[in-house]
């Protein structure tokens, strides 16, 4: 099986790259390759690649610069992959694609399952909304894997920005009323060729039964706050770490304020997802 893997200097394109390995042919295409904010572009390559699977974790994901980006964020975000999914559907192709959290608005203190009703609260969580839909409405083999609080030892995330600024700082300041679950980059990859794996073996029928969204996060909840802890803990940093208010980090984005998902469908059909401080401590070490 031929699989386009987009974003893959991404942390989950990333991870991505080598656990799809076993799963078929990867062509591993990179923003320079696949430019998803130019959809001629990625119309062109899907052709020319003709493959029979198409992986997306590309993605905008800036979410305070989304908000005075909007156009971007929804180019890259909802208009590249309705058009991939099109483009699949012309190819006779299934389609795996990434989502998050900030679909939610957060409002109540309860984990998410899949068909909860949607609601984001900023620009980001909006784009990928919109992605999301076109996806579902291109009658196509389609997963999409709603993630959250990726971190990793490479690229952009919380887990690195939090070990450069307790070096430079003495204290550092987090928010410790916003809740989720922090999910390790190789996690969502190992469970995707996990999953597909097993799709491979099931064929169309198995894409008739287990099409559609699923959640996909570490067990278990904290706050940005416990995390930061955690991380300091884990790496032998010693900074002073104090909790605050969302109230006292203003930020462009709003984010939501419980943003844990609920995994069990995923578990139920597929696998187990380690807990959070688990998989942080594979991760670090
Ligand atoms: N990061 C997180 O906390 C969360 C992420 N998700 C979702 O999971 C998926 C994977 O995210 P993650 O790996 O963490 O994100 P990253 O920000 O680490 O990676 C995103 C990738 O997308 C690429 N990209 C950005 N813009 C474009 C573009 N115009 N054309 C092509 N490629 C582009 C980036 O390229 P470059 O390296 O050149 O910038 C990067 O390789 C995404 O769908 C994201 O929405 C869901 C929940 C949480
Ligand atoms: C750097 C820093 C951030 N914060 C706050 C800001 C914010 O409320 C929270 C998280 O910080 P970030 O801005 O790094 O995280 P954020 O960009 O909101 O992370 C999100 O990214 C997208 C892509 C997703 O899909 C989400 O699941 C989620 O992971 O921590 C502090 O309180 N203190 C600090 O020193």
């Amino acid at each position: 099986m031929k699989i386009l893997l987009t974003g893959s200097s991404g942390q989950v394109g990333y991870e991505l790259a080598r656990s799809l390995q076993g799963v078929g042919e990867v062509v591993a295409l990179d923003r320079q390759q696949m430019d998803l904010a130019d959809l001629d572009q990625v119309r062109s390559v899907i052709r020319t690649v003709q493959p029979q699977m198409i992986v997306n974790p590309a993605a905008y994901t800036a979410v305070d610069k989304a908000e005075s980006e909007p156009e971007l964020a929804f180019r890259v975000n909802a208009e590249a992959p309705a058009l991939m999914a099109e483009e699949a559907r012309l190819l006779g192709a299934s389609m795996v694609h990434y989502s998050t959290d900030y679909v939610f608005d957060g409002a109540v203190a309860v984990a998410r399952v899949e068909d909860d009703p949607t609601g984001p609260l900023n620009v980001y969580g909006a784009s990928k909304l919109a992605g999301e839909q076109a996806i579902a409405a291109a009658g196509i083999p389609h997963l999409i894997f709603r993630t959250s609080w990726v971190y990793g030892m490479r690229g952009k995330n919380f887990l690195l920005t939090m070990l450069r600024l307790a070096r430079e700082r003495d204290e550092l300041r987090v928010v410790a009323d916003q809740h989720g679950a922090p999910t390790w980059s190789r996690t969502i990859a190992d469970v995707t060729a996990q999953v597909l794996a097993q799709a491979h073996a099931g064929g169309r029928e198995w894409w008739v039964q287990n099409r559609g969204v699923y959640h996909l996060t570490a067990q278990g909840q904290t706050t940005w706050y416990e995390f930061t802890r955690a991380i300091l803990a884990e790496a032998g940093i010693n900074c002073r770490v104090l909790p605050i208010t969302s109230a006292e980090y203003p930020v462009p984005a709003r984010r939501p304020e419980h943003s844990v998902l609920s995994s069990e469908k995923l578990m139920a059909r597929f696998c187990h997802l380690p807990d959070w401080q688990h998989a942080l401590q594979l991760c670090m070490r």
